[in-house]
């Protein structure tokens, strides 16, 4: 598959020196919080995995899916629920954990429904922050990457359902996803 990238910007070893650095930093603000971590399904799961496993104090985790991009490397504009928490975040503190911060889209319609839903508090780790690609005015709170404006995949990360299974980022060709 490594033959399908242009580049390899994070390997698995800075992706994890990383995600440590973040778990402590996320444990100092949620301790005594019992905090509510979401993990934004598929493309923040592995992330989620090794990022929880950092935050040494007690949390809770929930799953919520979305898509907007689908099949394509451009979103579509418009997000999608597929799959909703469990359970009501009312006076909850909630961490939406992303994968990637891209257009924003995505970011905002999920913290404006968890508002809504009442929420004590939305605060937002994405492992990659890709600013050149905002079309929305949103940030997350803490991030572990910038990334260029190019489409990337790997560590969760696809395209067409494909990569996420790579331990390190790159660069996708542009021919792979121009040639469908
Ligand atoms: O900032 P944005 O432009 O909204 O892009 C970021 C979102 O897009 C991707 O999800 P996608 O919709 O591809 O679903 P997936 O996680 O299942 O791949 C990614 O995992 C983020 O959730
Ligand atoms: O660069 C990206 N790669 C994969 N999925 C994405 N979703 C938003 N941006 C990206
Ligand atoms: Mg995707």
């Amino acid at each position: 598959m490594q033959k399908d990238l242009e580049s390899i910007l994070f390997d698995e070893e800075q992706i994890q020196q990383r995600i440590q650095e973040l778990g402590k930093q996320l444990a100092v603000e949620y301790n005594e919080k019992n905090p509510l971590f979401i993990c934004v399904l598929k493309g923040a799961v592995l992330f989620m995995a090794d990022l929880i496993k950092r935050v040494d104090v007690p949390l809770e985790i929930d799953f919520m899916a979305t898509s907007s991009y689908g099949d394509a490397s451009k979103s579509s504009g418009v997000v999608r629920i597929l799959k909703d928490l469990d359970r009501p975040v009312e006076g909850r503190h909630v961490v939406i954990v992303e994968d990637i911060v891209d257009s924003g889209l995505t970011l905002r319609y999920l913290r404006e429904t968890l508002l809504h839903r009442k929420a004590a508090s939305v605060k937002i780790v994405s492992l990659f922050d890709k600013p050149e690609g905002r079309q929305v005015d949103i940030e997350p709170d803490w991030f572990g990457f910038r990334v260029p404006n190019a489409f990337i995949v790997g560590y969760g990360l696809d395209y067409a359902e494909r990569y996420r299974n790579l331990p390190y980022v790159g660069i996708l060709k542009a021919e792979i996803y121009q040639e469908s």
